[in-house]
């Protein structure tokens, strides 16, 4: 069964995401899930991603949203207030609505550790969160 299927993208540590999104792009495809370009929705940080996957995922226009960020540590602990709100709202996200919102989101000490999950490879946590999507709606279909 083929599901429409948004993303939204993080633009924070553009040169991890935007290999997030393509490993999501990859399994969706693969899947048989491909998601236009319409479909794909860019906000300024991890804290974003909420609002915008709730207001996808109540349109009636999608039956999954993928997330995609990437949340590095600094020097504060803003990092963890950051990751906290994402996961808590991602997860408040798809209990409210009931469309599955996946954690597509990086929450790294180092930069290399963000690398290392956003390569063309089986590490790629973009792929990840995208399975996910795929196999929670699967899930739900045999309730
Ligand atoms: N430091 C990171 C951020 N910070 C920005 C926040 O997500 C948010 O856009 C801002 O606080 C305004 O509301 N975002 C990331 O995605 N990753 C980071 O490492
Ligand atoms: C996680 C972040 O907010 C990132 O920009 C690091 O910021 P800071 O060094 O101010 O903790």
């Amino acid at each position: 069964m083929s599901h429409r299927i948004a993303i939204v993208i993080s633009r924070f540590n553009e040169k991890v995401t935007s290999g997030l999104l393509k490993g999501a792009q990859a399994e969706l495809s693969e899947r048989g899930a491909p998601v236009a370009d319409a479909d794909i929705f860019e906000v300024p940080g991890a804290f974003e991603t909420p609002l915008v996957a709730k207001k996808l995922a109540l349109s009636g226009k999608f039956d999954g949203v993928v997330c995609l960020g990437a949340v590095i540590k600094g020097e504060t602990a803003h990092f963890e207030y950051i990751s906290e709100a994402a996961a808590h709202g991602l997860m408040q996200v798809s209990l409210e609505t009931g469309v599955p919102a996946s954690f597509g989101i990086l929450t790294t000490y180092t930069a290399e550790q963000a690398f290392a999950r956003c390569a063309d490879d089986s590490h790629n946590k973009g792929r990840e969160a995208a399975a996910a999507c795929v196999e929670a709606l699967a899930a739900l279909a045999k309730i």
